[in-house]
């Protein structure tokens, strides 16, 4: 029996998830699939941003006691990871409920496969086969890590991912990290704090190149404090157990070098998640990384299939696939405006601590685009907020156009910054001058309340 729906949904994730509750608040039946019972709710609040934010919330709590003892790190290590599990089987339990209890809305529970374009399979955890067929059909089924094809790298004893890596309920005294990116950086920043000794190893002269020199180099600064070290411009050779440790062997500079640690994390980089879809007998074409190809509307090559979320290719990021849940729903109901190519001025936050949140332009992007840059910037570390906090490490920057007085973008490493980030977003995207952020009546003692300084002319300089 083939069950029929106006649309399927392949995969819970943030697009997905929303865009169905919307399609089925508007009367449509809809299927939504997910492989796995421990996904529903996906990967954010399973594997990734959530379970993330709370190990990083634990561990910074936990540096500030500035415990000596390995073995106490260790024991509240475990009950960090206990009561990460418990509040996300709290949200995965919450995020199934939301939409099982809409009733035009059924949740099948297994792996999904295009049979055509139209019809997919569903192959259960309880081993039955189920045909759907759905008039469109919206793919949201992640990403997952992409791992170099490295000697050894498959050694799951000793060879880690982020989503492995924080089930494990044992402190690891010593950590390799491979990939010095979001999650690098990350999981650097949680481990050290918790106590374990973490070398972050980077192929490229330094860390997140798209970034402003001294930017990155306070977040290397910052991360140092807390027993972080460098090894940067390596070629990764292969990686070895031995006597139940890990040992990376890399070279640098023409030289072969180790390093031993009791695991490795591999953080590098995400690919397409097109395990078990089958996309082939849709005839959906795939783009030159791998990703399933879309238009500026997330549409694929086939009329009536969508692909929203780290699937499609587009930034990695949950804020990310809820946008393109809103696309989607503008092109199907609205007026058609909304596009991928409309998006500007997108906020990310790098989760370490203190967060290093940005938007805009920074200042090397600024002077390729060909601005007369001006830039103001503090160190957090006089701002009065900050020293009540005892939070004083990094600095706040604003890139502005010295010819129109707007504000370009500002990147910040500052208490509290993955909150102020987004009134520099309003404000870039509104256009107002910088004075109109100088001179607004902020609430004491904030972090906000320094931009009254902060874009005084004492502290504004031309670079
Ligand atoms: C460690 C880590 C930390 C992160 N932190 C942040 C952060 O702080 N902020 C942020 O914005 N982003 C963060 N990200 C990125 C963010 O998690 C992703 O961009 C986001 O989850 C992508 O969501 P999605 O909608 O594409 O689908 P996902 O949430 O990935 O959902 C896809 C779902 O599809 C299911 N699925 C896959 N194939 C099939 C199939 N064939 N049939 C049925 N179901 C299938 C999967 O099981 C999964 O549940 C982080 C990522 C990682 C790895
Ligand atoms: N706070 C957040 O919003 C957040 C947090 C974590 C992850 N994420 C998302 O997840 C995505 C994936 O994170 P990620 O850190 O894995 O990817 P990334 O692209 O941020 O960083 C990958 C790192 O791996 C390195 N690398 C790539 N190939 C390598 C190889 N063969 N050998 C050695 N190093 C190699 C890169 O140089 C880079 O340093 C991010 O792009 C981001 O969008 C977001």
């Amino acid at each position: 029996m083939i069950n029929k729906f106006d649309a399927i949904i392949i995969g819970f994730g943030k697009g997905g998830k929303t865009l169905a509750t919307d399609l089925a608040n508007r009367g449509q039946k809809v299927a939504l699939i997910e492989k796995s019972p421990n996904m529903y709710g996906g990967t954010c609040i399973n594997k990734a941003c959530i379970p993330t934010k709370i190990l990083e919330n634990e561990a910074s709590i936990i540096r500030r006691e500035n415990l000596n003892n390995f073995e106490d790190m260790k024991a509240r290590y475990k009950k960090s990871i206990i009561r990460k599990d418990e509040l996300i089987t709290k949200l995965r339990i919450a995020n199934y409920n939301k939409l099982n209890n809409n009733e035009n809305i059924i949740i099948f529970t297994g792996q999904g496969s295009f049979i055509n374009e139209k019809i997919v399979e569903v192959n259960t955890i309880d081993g039955e086969r189920i045909i759907l067929e759905g008039d469109k059909v919206f793919i949201n089924t992640g990403s997952k890590p992409s791992i170099p094809d490295i000697k050894g790298v498959d050694n799951l004893n000793i060879v880690y991912t982020s989503e492995t890596l924080m089930n494990l309920k044992e402190l690891p005294k010593k950590i390799t990290i491979v990939g010095a990116g979001f999650i690098g950086l990350e999981f650097a920043g949680i481990y050290s704090s918790f106590g374990s000794e973490v070398t972050v190893v980077n192929t490229h002269k330094t860390i997140l190149m798209k970034e402003d020199e001294e930017d990155s180099t306070e977040i290397i600064n910052i991360l140092e404090k807390r027993n972080v070290s460098f090894i940067s411009d390596v070629s990764i050779k292969e990686i070895k157990e031995e006597n139940k440790l890990a040992k990376l062997i890399y070279t640098r500079y023409g030289e072969e070098e180790e390093l031993v640690s009791d695991i490795i994390l591999m953080a590098t980089g995400r690919k397409a998640n097109l395990d078990g879809l089958k996309v082939e007998n849709a005839r959906i074409e795939l783009d030159s990384r791998g990703f399933i190809k879309v238009d500026d509307t997330l549409k694929t090559n086939v009329e009536n299939i969508w692909a929203l979320g780290d699937i499609n290719g587009g930034p990695q990021f949950t804020y990310i696939s809820l946008d393109d849940y809103r696309i989607i729903v503008n092109q199907l109901f609205g007026d058609k405006t909304r596009k991928t190519t409309d998006r500007k001025n997108i906020p990310s936050v790098l989760f370490i601590d203190p967060a290093f949140s940005r938007v805009g332009l920074n200042v090397k992007e600024a002077k390729v685009k060909g601005y007369n840059v001006l830039v103001a910037k503090m160190s957090t570390e006089v701002i009065p907020r900050a020293k009540q906090l005892g939070k004083t490490d990094g600095f706040i920057k604003i890139v502005i156009d010295k010819d129109s007085e707007k504000i370009l973008g500002a990147t910040m490493i500052a208490e509290g910054s993955s909150e102020i980030i987004h009134l520099i977003q309003l404000a870039i995207d509104l256009g107002v001058k910088y004075t109109y952020l100088r001179d607004r009546i902020y609430a004491h003692p904030t972090m906000t309340e320094s931009l009254n300084e902060i874009l005084s002319d004492a502290m504004i300089k031309e670079v």
